[in-house]
């Protein structure tokens, strides 16, 4: 049985149990603080409504469904149900094409809708542009209208509408935006697939409903308001978690639904716990006590570190962290303890330099593309993190997968295609396009991210987005737009690179993403603060120490209490901070080491008595043999 179904029932549990099988209620909402153990409880209300209906469900073709945030959240809660099919886990993007997939008319007539409005859209912005505008918009806006034209007059001879991330009409493939776009809009206008999504999935529960879209949202609650009888909905969730600016935050309760309260807290060791209720005492102070019994909670600990923020970040927090190896008394921090700690970065240089993928770093770096970069879904990477990487990862080692990867990403195994071509002959042609790729991607060096897309494009391996084409010929074009200087770029890099790239985004490395960390846990944990030059514009931890007034849109915010760039760095935190079981370090740089400890003091933030400093770190490690040092941290990373 699975770790989150042998942990003893909670009265939350129980009330879920028991208002799951009330004809009065239609839905709940659990809204509760870090490591209540929501996605316990998720766990298992999905393994109670399997047991009392999963043979129904599954011989009426029914499930109960769950849609989370990540990739890895699916996976682990497949796996604590055991693959069960009487349930369908999917992260929203994918629950969504499920629902639509069979509707491929409907699909089609939305596409061509919004086709042509976005492209009225664009035109307008094309003719609204003065001649002070740069000719790089001109030009991005030009290919843009071009590309749209294409796919709208191709989208008849579509046989089979795809998913994938960016949008191409003329290829069949709706992208990632439309998705969320146009499911939540049909549900709510076609009364049929409104029926459909209830009879398909009575039950429909939903994790991190916080940074869960507000359009998703509403849609699952119009089926729940029209299919009362027939549908259940459950919301799970904490406000305070909320990283995404597009997120739902609070979802409002229908008159049947009911909130079910959850205020333990079963992760965090005493002090840790001390510091989460902490930061959330400047937000909606929800304070959590310990759902564990005095003998079983953990003492835990806290260290503060304020280094300064010159070019010696990496080195001074390899040194903490040997530091804290020598000095901690709960923690273990040391490399031979292999998966316990995890370093969270808010930016990547820091883990790009020790990854090995520094110079894909700065070519997104400084375009528009930053964001997506750093959250693992920029499009010119996706070729390669959805489907090269992986299919060159099962040709290495498990050939078994291979065919049913090739036949989602392959255009040469679309049926239209093998209706005319022998199998054997295409399926030879993929073959010897792996076997380059492979090569060339174990090879590396300069300019082979172009020559790995070229093959994969040549052999079929899929379908390369159209906004490469030009850059993809013997003689791309030398004057571009913004993107095109970052595709240039981005194609002149190894691709050997991508592999740390990956590793990382996938959560595989030592570092994380702190935007990407929640409803993940860890033994130790270093929190790395720091607002890299400031030039990451949604979080400021300088300003939520004070070390860094406010802006006047600040000021403003606050006023009209909205959200700010101090909330959301508050949130940011105790999502980080929240993540430790055991040990909890937090490194703050700062430019002004004396101010930021006596800010740091100074905050609402317990045990910083004590604040380590670089000069402590660095006495203390000049003392020590080689072998205790940074070294040793190094090499373990890069392993
Ligand atoms: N009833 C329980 N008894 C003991 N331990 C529990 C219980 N429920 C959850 N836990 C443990 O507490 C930890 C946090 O649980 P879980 O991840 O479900 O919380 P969460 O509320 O989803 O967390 P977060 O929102 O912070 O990601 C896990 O290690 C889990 O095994």
């Amino acid at each position: 049985m699975s770790r989150r179904l042998q942990t003893p029932d909670t009265e939350a549990d129980r009330t879920v149990r028991r208002i799951l099988g009330d004809p009065e209620v239609s839905g709940f909402t659990m809204i509760a603080g870090a490591g209540s153990g929501k996605t316990t409880s998720l766990v298992k209300a999905l393994d109670s409504v399997i047991r009392t209906r999963g043979a129904e469900f599954l011989a009426n073709r029914r499930q109960v469904a769950c849609v989370t945030y990540t990739e890895i959240a699916t996976r682990e809660i497949e796996t604590d149900l055991a693959l069960n099919p009487a349930a369908h886990v999917s992260t929203i993007h994918s629950f969504l094409w499920t629902l639509i997939a069979p509707f491929q008319n409907d699909i089609r007539a939305w596409a061509r809708d919004y086709g042509i409005h976005r492209l009225r859209q664009l035109e307008a912005e094309l003719a609204d542009l003065t001649h002070r505008t740069g000719p790089k918009r001109r030009q991005e806006l030009t290919g843009s209208i071009r590309r749209l034209r294409h796919g709208l007059d191709n989208i008849d001879e579509v046989t089979q509408f795809r998913y994938g991330v960016a949008r191409n009409y003329a290829e069949g493939i709706v992208g990632h935006d439309d998705i969320l776009r146009m499911v939540p809009e049909l549900i709510r206008t076609k009364p049929l697939l409104t029926q459909l999504v209830a009879r398909r999935f009575p039950l429909v529960f939903v994790d991190e409903s916080q940074d869960t879209f507000p359009d998703v949202v509403a849609a699952l609650r119009h089926v729940a308001v029209q299919e009362r009888e027939r549908f259940y909905l459950g919301f799970f969730g904490d406000p305070m978690q909320r990283i995404y600016l597009q997120g739902a935050g609070d979802i409002v309760l229908e008159p049947d639904w009911r909130e079910v309260e959850k205020p333990e807290n079963f992760r965090s060791p005493r002090q840790v716990l001390q510091v989460i209720n902490a930061i959330r005492a400047d937000g909606d102070r929800l304070v959590q006590r310990s759902g564990l019994s005095p003998e079983q909670q953990q003492e835990g600990e806290v260290t503060y570190f304020v280094f300064p923020a010159d070019g010696q970040r990496v080195e001074r927090l390899d040194r903490a962290r040997a530091w804290l190896a020598a000095h901690s008394t709960v923690g273990a921090w040391t490399p031979q303890d292999g998966e316990r700690t995890k370093v969270l970065v808010i930016t990547h240089r820091m883990a790009a330099r020790r990854l090995g993928f520094e110079k894909l770093y700065d070519v997104f770096r400084g375009s528009r593309l930053r964001d997506a970069f750093d959250e693992g879904r920029a499009w010119p990477l996706t070729p390669f993190l959805s489907t090269l990487l992986p299919l060159t990862a099962a040709a290495a080692g498990n050939r078994a997968a291979l065919l049913p990867m090739l036949r989602t990403s392959s255009p040469r195994l679309q049926p239209a295609v093998l209706a005319e071509t022998p199998t054997a002959d295409i399926l030879n042609e993929l073959a010897t396009g792996l076997d380059q790729l492979q090569t060339l991607i174990a090879t590396g060096g300069p300019g082979t991210i172009r020559q790995a897309l070229a093959l994969a494009r040549d052999h079929g391996l899929l379908t390369i987005d159209d906004r490469f084409a030009p850059y993809l010929t013997p003689a791309p074009p030398t004057e571009t737009d913004d993107l095109g200087e970052t595709l240039i770029a981005y194609l002149n890099c190894d691709v050997a690179d991508l592999a740390g790239y990956s590793e990382y985004i996938n959560q595989r490395s030592r570092y994380s993403t702190q935007q990407g960390v929640k409803g993940t846990e860890f033994p130790d944990v270093v929190v790395v603060l720091d607002d890299d030059e400031g030039n990451h514009f949604q979080f400021s931890y300088d300003k939520l120490f004070g070390l860094k007034p406010p802006s006047k849109t600040d000021l403003d915010r606050q006023r009209a209490r909205q959200d700010s760039v101090i909330d959301r760095t508050r949130r940011l935190l105790y999502v980080c901070a929240s993540r430790a079981t055991e040990a909890l370090a937090i490194v703050l740089y700062a430019a002004n080491v004396p101010t930021a400890t006596t800010a740091l003091r100074r905050s609402h933030l317990p045990h910083t008595s004590n604040i380590i400093t670089a000069e402590t770190v660095d006495t203390w490690f000049t003392t020590q043999p080689l072998s205790a040092t940074d070294l040793e941290v190094r090499r373990a990373d890069q392993a």
